[in-house]
């Protein structure tokens, strides 16, 4: 299965534009458009009274072909205009309605709407009777189906700046937008159904996450597979009263795979991590130069959980980035370079994975999440600054590489709003790299069985919850690999 991409709404209409020259009239995609509309609604739908809504654009004249398909299967349909059709396809598609048009104000007495006052092209927030439209549609997002995007959304922000349609059910075309996937249009879209209008396939380095994206090179144990082949991490507690995360990320590491996990311990710290670990081993460390010596034969590293904002963590991350490990870098060892994210980024290489929550990463990219246009820019922007794999958490988790490649996380869980998630979320990455899977692929792999773990639990997770859920997710995971 190919990797689910997503395009701009400027790619969507390229793509678009192709096939028209290509000789696929605009009016044929426009019906191909509206029937998939029709199918998804009497896939979903018992039959019912249909309120279409159109505007004066393609995304309204998708909306006549929808309204005449589901009229044809014997469905009450009423159709209103928020304005004329101005486009020629649009007025093609309202000339081949033929049930006559209700008043925009006339009472909303239909069981199902379907908006398609505007597409993800909007150039500005909705005024006037779609406001008002999309104001009273919000208080029945259970019957509102969207085409395309739901109307007020901006598709590449997905970030309303007015008032905007909540809908149930979301059928967008060819491939999905950024507003599909990001917070809060993720949220405000519903079910999201991408139908094939016949588009050639178009190249984008953006995509959602999702096991198409990485499963196939998955770091499975081979029959001959050892310990020591399995991958080698190792994690660096914090001190004798912060060691909890460190653990957790340590177990989480071998549960995701590693052969040989180690926790890099400060020696008065020993005493408390030994009396808590069975399968991981342990480590003295006292200096600088012993702990880049202890790291110096393993594949992945991880600094950072409980790691303290002091002098030792910064010049811990210096010593690690001096062995050939992949590092991960998570929470105190991103804040600690707050003064000077430069010196960060210059020992950092394209193998490294930073994994900043919103808070951390405006540490390390002053302003920059606030300026970006959307948390996909941001995280891109950031990865190429630091010459390094960024992943951003959030509902909407993105993760970026320095060469252009995005990927966005949409299987985000709630559940994950607790102390510790963090710091297994970067063990399972530094395990899956330990493994020889590429940073940016680990990364995405991570994020995602991180997510599906917690929705497995759901109600009272906690972070301990989390490695244990993991091989329940490797097992579908296992099995679903060949086919
Ligand atoms: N391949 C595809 O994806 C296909 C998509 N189709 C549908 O076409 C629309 C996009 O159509 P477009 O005409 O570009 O945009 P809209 O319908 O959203 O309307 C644009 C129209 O409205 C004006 N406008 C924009 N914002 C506002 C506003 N806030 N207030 C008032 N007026 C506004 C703008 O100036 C234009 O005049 C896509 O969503 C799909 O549904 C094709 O049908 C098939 C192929
Ligand atoms: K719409």
């Amino acid at each position: 299965m190919a990797a689910r991409k997503i395009l701009t709404v400027a790619e969507i209409a390229a793509a678009d534009r192709r096939a028209i020259e290509a000789g696929t009239p605009g009016i044929e995609l426009m019906e191909r458009a509206g029937a998939a509309v029709a199918e998804a609604i009497a896939e979903r739908f018992s039959q019912r009274s249909v309120c279409v809504l159109c505007g004066p654009g393609n995304n309204g004249g998708d909306g006549y072909v929808v309204a005449r398909l589901l009229k044809a299967r014997g469905w009450p349909v009423e159709v209103r205009a928020l304005a004329a059709p101005q486009s020629a396809d649009a007025k093609a598609a309202a000339a081949r309605w033929d049930g006559g048009l209700t008043a925009w104000e006339a009472p909303l007495e239909a069981r199902l709407y379907v908006d398609a006052m505007f597409g993800a092209g909007l150039a500005r927030p909705l005024s006037g009777d779609a406001a008002t439209m999309a104001t009273l549609l919000a208080a029945h997002p259970e019957s509102v189906v969207a085409v395309d995007v739901p109307s007020g959304l901006p598709g590449d922000s997905g970030d309303p700046h007015g008032p905007v349609v909540v809908a149930a059910l979301t059928v967008t075309f060819h491939a999905k937008k950024p507003a599909h996937v990001l917070q809060p249009g993720h949220e405000l879209c519903g079910e999201v159904v991408v139908a094939d209008i016949g588009l050639a396939e178009a190249h984008s380095d953006l995509t959602e996450n999702g096991p198409e994206a990485w499963l196939v090179r998955f770091p499975w144990p081979k029959p001959n597979s050892h310990k020591h082949a399995r991958g080698r991490l190792v994690v660096v507690s914090g001190e004798a009263w912060n060691t909890g995360a460190a653990r957790l990320s340590a177990r989480a590491g071998l549960r995701m795979g590693a052969g040989l996990v180690t926790l890099l311990s400060p020696s008065e710290a020993l005493s408390v991590n030994a009396t808590h670990l069975e399968a991981v081993m342990l480590k003295g460390f006292d200096t600088e130069a012993e702990l880049e010596q202890a790291a110096a034969d393993v594949d992945a590293a991880i600094i950072g959980p409980a790691a303290g904002v002091t002098e030792n963590t910064l010049v811990n991350v210096l010593a690690l980035a001096r062995t050939g490990a992949a590092l991960v870098i998570d929470a105190d060892a991103i804040t600690v370079f707050r003064d000077d994210p430069e010196e960060l980024f210059s020992v950092l290489d394209v193998d490294d994975v930073l994994t900043p929550h919103p808070g951390e990463f405006d540490r390390l990219f002053p302003g920059l999440l606030k300026e970006s246009p959307d948390r996909i820019a941001a995280a891109r922007r950031a990865a190429q600054q630091a010459d390094a794999i960024v992943l951003l958490k959030g509902g909407d988790t993105v993760i970026a590489a320095p060469d252009g490649r995005a990927c966005v996380n949409t299987n985000g869980s709630p559940w994950l709003a607790t102390a510790g998630s963090g710091d297994v979320l970067a063990g399972f990455i530094g395990s899956l790299i330990a493994q020889g899977m590429e940073s940016f692929e680990a990364a995405c792999a991570a994020a995602w069985i991180h997510a599906e773990a917690a929705e497995l639990h759901g109600p009272g997770l906690i972070a301990e919850d989390l490695p244990g859920l993991a091989p329940t997710i490797l097992r579908r995971l296992y099995e679903g690999r060949l086919g």
